[in-house]
């Protein structure tokens, strides 16, 4: 269980976060929606201490995440993997070992700086890229591939940590809507193996689509947290105000307004063929 405590975050005279509290049960997919500056990066910034609180804790099974340091810390981290819109992977190094990477922080350094991986270490890449289905990709620089197959090589170097739980801050908000689909139903696949999945959405449908929960957070604030069938449309005018609302819903944003597909589908393409660098 992941308790966040009446958790507040300012930065100089900027309420970032106003006093949040929340439970969350391990295993839950939870979509954070609100307008852009609503607080949501931050919030999931917290959870995996990238910020720290200005007040309040974060807790994970009874232990105060908020306030580790040193060596808890970093397995604190390692517990709760976080995958970002752009990727963040190392454009020039090939995919399986960006995905090796994942393992960087509980590994000794001298080996990491001459980038030497154990063949389980091999092994276990190779099959976190299968699952994700894109291990044909393992030997190509990630620079090479779409922006859809490099977030999934991020989601998979973020299993290489064997987490506890993926927290993604907008990982679809760069991609076409049929790579959209591909990456939030790769995130609902690993949810259903227990890994609580926390990720922020800038449009309703895909929360409504993909997320058991759904938290609305406006100024800071939670100001709705219940199921996609409570998230009325005044509770989204609330959220979103009548400006935003359009967008909100906007199709052309995400490929939610496609049904979900059960099993990602790989471009076979000769137009989606990989170039080498
Ligand atoms: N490092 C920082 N320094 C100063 N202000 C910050 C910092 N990080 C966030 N903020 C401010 O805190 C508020 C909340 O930002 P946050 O990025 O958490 O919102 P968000 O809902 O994730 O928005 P977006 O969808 O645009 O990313 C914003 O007003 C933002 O400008």
């Amino acid at each position: 269980m992941l308790k966040i405590s009446h958790v507040t975050r300012r930065f100089g005279d900027k309420l970032a976060v106003n006093d949040v509290t929340l439970e969350i049960p391990q295993g839950q997919m939870v979509g954070i929606i609100g307008r852009s500056g609503a607080g949501k990066s931050t919030l999931l910034r917290m959870i995996n201490r990238l910020n720290d609180v200005s007040s309040g804790y974060i807790e994970y099974d009874g232990v105060k995440t908020s306030e580790l340091k040193g060596k808890a810390l970093r397995s604190w981290q390692r517990d709760c993997a976080m995958i970002f819109q752009q990727f963040n992977l190392v454009p020039r190094l090939d995919v399986i070992t960006n995905v090796m990477l994942g393992r960087l922080n509980g590994r000794n350094p001298v080996l990491n700086l001459l980038q030497i991986f154990t063949p389980e270490e091999q092994f276990e890449a190779l099959k976190a890229l299968e699952r994700l289905d894109i291990a044909q990709t393992s030997m190509q620089w990630a620079q090479t591939l779409s922006g859809g197959q490099q977030q999934r090589v991020a989601i998979a170097r973020a299993l290489m940590q064997n987490p506890k739980m993926i927290l993604a801050d907008e990982p679809i908000a760069s991609l076409d809507p049929r790579n959209a689909q591909i990456v939030m139903d790769s995130l609902r696949d690993i949810n259903s193996e227990g890994i609580t999945v926390i990720t922020n959405l800038h449009t309703l449908d895909t929360a409504r689509a993909y997320c058991e929960r759904i938290i609305g957070m406006s100024a800071g604030s939670v100001v709705f947290d219940g199921t996609p069938d409570e998230l009325t449309t005044d509770v989204a005018r609330e959220l979103y105000g009548a400006d935003g609302l359009k967008e909100a819903f906007s199709e052309a944003m995400t490929s939610t307004s496609l049904a979900p597909i059960k099993a990602p589908v790989l471009p076979k393409t000769p137009s989606n063929a990989q170039q080498a660098p």
